[in-house]
């Protein structure tokens, strides 16, 4: 095995991310994916990119605090060499402060060696000084001190703060900084989950049982690409967390169905649904991008679907043919994220409240477009994997108020007691939850 330097492949994911506008998790699977790279450097390249991501507002404040140069005028590469040397300072015990120096150092001098003079005085500087470092006081300045220590946008913290209130929003904050589970969803159509745990423990993936849902699995400690592993290949499981499986679960798709799901790339629900229909019946998957449609398919394949067809189409455009000839309708529609921070930490800093307003004025026309398709006595399924009240229960409320034909199924039938919520939709947090952030409302059409 070739020598790595970690360090070097981290700073070159967060540039592609901050420079490209990459994702963080594609961009660390990709890169992984193509390198011959130990496990414990896995392990550490993920942590590094993750770390700084997660907590790169606070990392800023401390450039901020003792850089001559404006943040905005500092190289991506050397702003991201010192974002990644303080990071090591000051959350990772296990590298020496004198390591993390040096070698932010000899970074930076492959970026620019003038600049590295300039990266050694900001490190050894913050190590002489940090303890007249001070955050902003909580009980004067609340929003402030929140968004430095949790590293979140102020207008996220204030718009949690009235929707939630303080303290859930301090509990949320700190989770979205927590590093989520590998789930995996068990393809019944090959395998039980117990005859699943024995695979995968014969390839020395150790694992459990998920929290919620039947055909659920967590794996723990795992940093090879989980596409290497021969059970991947044979198709004996999808990568999917357990809030993405309860879309599926409550959708309650029956052998013969014909689904239609409007927004289903890269096909996780689409495969599950299939999955749940045994493999019978027909799920016409769509979706805007093209490129996605090809991921749907190579899963499908993998995992011996042969019942889901994928066609590219926009959502937002009534397809007249298709009115009132669905059993079920999914719309997993486009949404701020915000309920997986945990696993691309940048979005919390790309999206604005106008952001927001946007995206619930495209899911409210998805939602009624897709609501057409569907049968009388048939079913509509509206998720996000967001937390936003405007983007979910607010979207459902203005189709309700619009739609007579549709009332509201509870989803406590499809869920485990765990999970019995006292509203008649689903609205899962990681803080309280430990799952993706993510909302399910699941409409019956009467008339
Ligand atoms: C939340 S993701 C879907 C995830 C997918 N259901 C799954 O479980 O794997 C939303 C999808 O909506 C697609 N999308 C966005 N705008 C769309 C539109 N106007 N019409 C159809 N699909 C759209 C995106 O390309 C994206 O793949």
């Amino acid at each position: 095995m070739e020598k790595v330097n970690a360090r070097k492949i981290a700073l070159k994911i967060l540039s592609d991310i901050e420079e490209n506008g990459a994702y963080s998790n594609i961009a660390i699977n990709k890169t992984l994916k193509t390198k011959d790279i130990s496990t414990l450097d896995r392990r550490f390249i993920s942590q590094l990119v993750y770390g700084v991501l997660e907590n790169k507002l606070y990392l800023d404040f401390i450039i901020k605090n003792f850089s001559k140069t404006k943040i905005k005028k500092i190289h991506v590469d050397i702003l991201n060499i010192l974002r990644l040397g303080l990071y090591q300072i000051i959350y990772l015990d296990k590298v020496p402060n004198s390591a993390a120096v040096n070698e932010s150092v000899k970074l930076a001098k492959k970026v620019n060696f003038r600049l590295a003079g300039y990266v050694n005085g900001i490190l050894r500087n913050y190590l002489r000084n940090s303890n007249s470092l001070k955050l902003p006081n909580f009980k004067e300045k609340p929003i402030e001190f929140l968004s430095l220590k949790y590293s979140h946008p102020m207008w996220i913290i204030e718009n949690w703060i009235d929707n939630f209130g303080i303290e859930f929003t301090e509990k949320l904050l700190k989770a979205n900084n927590d590093v989520p589970n590998l789930t995996i969803r068990t393809n019944k159509l090959k395998i039980t989950r117990d005859e699943l745990l024995n695979v995968l423990a014969e390839e020395n993936v150790k694992c459990i049982k998920g929290q919620y849902v039947d055909e659920s699995i967590i794996i723990k400690n795992f940093n090879t690409s989980i596409e290497n592993l021969n059970s991947f290949k044979e198709g004996l499981f999808q990568v999917q967390d357990e809030a993405s499986m309860l879309a599926g679960l409550i959708l309650n798709p029956k052998e013969n169905d014909f689904v239609i799901d409007v927004c289903s790339a890269p096909g996780g629900k689409s495969t599950h649904i299939a999955e749940l229909m045994q493999n019978r019946g027909k799920v016409l998957s769509r979706d805007i991008h093209e490129h996605k449609l090809i991921l749907i398919n190579q899963n499908a394949k993998r995992l011996g679907i042969s019942i889901i067809e994928t066609e590219i189409y926009d959502a937002l455009k009534l397809d007249k043919s298709l009115i009132g000839k669905a059993d079920k309708v999914l719309v997993d529609a486009p949404c701020s994220g915000f309920g997986i921070i945990r696993r691309k930490p940048e979005i919390k800093y790309l999206k604005n409240l106008e952001d927001i307003k946007k995206l619930s004025e495209i899911q409210y026309k998805i939602l009624l477009n897709a609501s057409q398709y569907v049968k009388k006595e048939g079913f509509l399924v509206y998720c996000t994997c967001t937390i936003q009240p405007d983007e979910n229960i607010e979207v459902i409320n203005r189709f309700l108020k619009d739609n007579d034909s549709f009332v509201m199924d509870n989803v406590n039938k499809y869920l485990p007691n765990s999970l019995q919520t006292d509203k008649n939709y689903l609205q899962l947090f990681p803080h309280l939850h430990g799952i993706d952030g993510f909302f399910i409302c699941k409409l019956k059409r009467i008339k």
